[in-house]
């Protein structure tokens, strides 16, 4: 079935940058912003993004993201999956032709995406603040076309993550990421760890936080 390209959507941004996170990183894409998250991470860079926004149809995404001519998208937020209307943008998205990346928290049913999509999904440590809102059978779910990522904010939530990464068997189902909290978690002090540990893990720094200082990390 075709997606519903009159799905209404509240969208805080779309733009063109390179893409800072995830295996992807690197690639210039194309982000698709929406509004609004029920989570608050104790050190999400991106509370602009929990109120605001502007509606518009999945439609009218489609021709913003048409007009910026990259055949990459990652759609992200606040929390995409809050919104009802991002499973036919991402559906929308993938009939076009476009490579599609969902950045997910991971606190909502990562099965009804549509399956040409990547989900990077968060398990959140203790450090954020929302463990408890981590639905772990969402974990069963991942496929070796999706990603996990950790962003660890302190010694406490490393071993936090390395007891999922043993007990979930994590790394035999997709890529993982282990990525520090930006100003909480020194980059080397985490590389360091991993590699003491010689975990199957990818470090990850943000890119676009090191390309560029604007406060929006773009
Ligand atoms: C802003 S969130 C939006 C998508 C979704 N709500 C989520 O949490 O995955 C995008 C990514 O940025 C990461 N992130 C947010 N604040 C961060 C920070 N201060 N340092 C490192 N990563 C951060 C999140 O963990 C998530 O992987
Ligand atoms: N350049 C850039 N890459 C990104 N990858 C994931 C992002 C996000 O906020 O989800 C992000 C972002 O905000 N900027
Ligand atoms: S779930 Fe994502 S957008 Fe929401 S508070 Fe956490 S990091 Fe920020
Ligand atoms: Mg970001």
């Amino acid at each position: 079935m075709a997606a519903d390209l009159s799905a209404k959507l509240r969208i805080t941004e779309i733009f063109h940058s390179i893409q800072g996170e995830s295996t992807r990183v690197g690639l210039p894409s194309i982000f698709v912003r929406l509004t609004g998250c029920p989570l608050r991470c104790d050190w999400c860079d991106t509370d602009y993004a929990f109120s605001g926004g502007e509606t518009m149809t999945v439609g009218t995404v489609l021709e913003k993201v048409a007009a910026l001519g990259c055949p990459t998208v990652c759609v992200t937020g606040g929390e995409p999956l809050a919104q009802k209307g991002c499973l036919e943008l991402l559906k929308a998205l993938c009939d076009a032709g476009y490579s599609v990346s969902l950045e997910t928290s991971g606190a909502l049913d990562i099965t009804p995406v549509d399956d040409r999509v990547s989900r990077v999904m968060d398990l959140k440590a203790p450090g954020s603040g929302e463990e408890a809102s981590n639905r772990w059978d969402n974990l069963a779910r991942l496929t070796p076309r999706d990603e996990l990522k950790l962003v660890l904010s302190s010694r406490e939530d490393y071993d936090w993550a390395v007891r999922q990464l043993r007990e979930h068997r994590l790394a035999e189902r997709c890529p993982i990421l282990f990525s520090p909290v930006q100003g909480q978690l020194a980059p080397e002090q985490l590389a360091q760890w991993i590699l003491e540990d010689r975990l199957p893990v990818r470090f990850q720094l943000q890119l676009h936080k090191i390309l560029w200082q604007d406060s929006k990390g773009r």
